[in-house]
């Protein structure tokens, strides 16, 4: 049944032909009306925005990049920003939003490979993404933020989650799933906000779940007993697609819910929970954003942040296949992603 919105004597008008509705439909693209549709010139660090952050406000706009890979377009347009830091230095930072303008993907829909390869073909080599999790542990309170070093996949394997398939293999060390130098620049600034409403745990592992659906209790329970501190169901393949494509990668976890394992006052997570200590921390997330986009953008994070230490790893070491073993689109499609590496 249509939600009607507006009853006019008895003529009810059906949601969709509100002049509201399609206003609310349309906002971010006539928002973006009028912006440079091109950017000239490298942007080496972009943000990834889950639920709650489809945007990021306080930032100046200087252009809306709809960018087409061989995996098709990214779950929403990129916006470059411009971001000045305390030094009046400006510096472009890219802002991609997950679960697209209006969170229309799910997380195993997501657009995980065209989104990581539009901003490598940027020139992307930083990536700061946020996402909103589930606390399996006592000490992490909602509203908490938590800087993970680990991941365990509970994901299905239905997602799309590697660049090397289809006619080219590649190889490359997960061990470390985030970046360790990231991280240290992270934790630094999440800190430097502690006692100003910022709570920060340095460490954790993730559990990243398939989803859409919420876990049992028996799996939320079971999760604690492997040591997982977080649970979300969007890290991967993302995290594992920036290592492909020899980008610096952290996750930033911002804990919504006790999941279902405490079952607070007779409630396990919910929609409407996580959505609402998002809204309330905003202000804490976006000022987090801004510190650590200070601190990267510091000409002494220059060589972090273009990740030199990830720079020609598929080239030398990852991929595999012989040239005269290559078959299918594989080659074009890496010859994109990695110009010059395989010619
Ligand atoms: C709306 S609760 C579940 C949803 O929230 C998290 O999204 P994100 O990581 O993009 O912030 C979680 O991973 C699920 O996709
Ligand atoms: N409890 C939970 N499980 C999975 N993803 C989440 N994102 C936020 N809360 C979550």
């Amino acid at each position: 049944m249509l939600k009607p919105t507006t009853v006019l004597s008895r003529v009810i008008i059906p949601r969709y032909l509100s002049l509201s509705f399609w206003r609310s439909i349309t906002l971010p693209y006539r928002k973006m009306a009028g912006l440079p549709s091109t950017y000239d010139g490298a942007i080496h660090i972009a943000v990834i925005g889950g639920t709650g952050i489809q945007s990021l406000p306080g930032f100046t706009l200087a252009a809306t990049l709809t960018v087409d890979t061989p995996w098709g377009p990214p779950s929403s347009p990129i916006s470059v920003l411009h971001h000045e830091n305390d030094g009046g230095q400006s510096t472009p930072v890219a802002f991609l939003s997950r679960h697209g303008l209006h969170h229309e993907f799910a997380p195993h829909e997501v657009k995980n490979q065209a989104n990581i390869a539009a901003l490598r073909s940027l020139g992307v080599r930083t990536i700061i993404a946020f996402s909103a999790v589930g606390s399996l542990q006592e000490e992490i309170r909602p509203r908490d933020f938590v800087v993970p070093d680990q991941i365990i996949d509970r994901t299905k394997g239905i997602r799309p989650f590697t660049f090397f398939e289809g006619g080219m293999v590649g190889h490359v060390g997960f061990g470390d799933p985030f970046d360790a130098g990231l991280a240290k620049v992270v934790q630094k600034c999440g800190h430097a906000l502690e006692g100003d409403g910022v709570r920060l745990h340095d460490s954790g592992t993730l559990i990243c779940m398939e989803g859409p659906q919420f876990s049992t209790r028996a799996e939320s329970n079971l999760y604690r007993s492997w040591g997982g501190s977080v649970i979300n169901m969007s890290a991967l393949p993302e995290a594992k697609l920036a290592r492909e494509a020899e980008i610096s990668y952290q996750m930033i976890c911002m804990a919504t819910d006790y999941d279902c394992w405490r079952n607070v006052d007779g409630e396990d997570v919910n929609v409407t929970m996580v959505m609402a200590h998002m809204k309330a921390n905003a202000e804490n997330a976006r000022r987090f954003v801004g510190a650590v986009l200070n601190e990267l953008t510091k000409k002494e994070h220059e060589v972090q942040v273009q990740a030199k230490h990830l720079e020609g790893q598929m080239k030398w070491m990852g991929a595999m296949t012989k040239k005269e073993g290559r078959w299918g689109e594989a080659e074009k499609k890496l010859g994109w992603l990695f110009p010059g590496y395989f010619d």
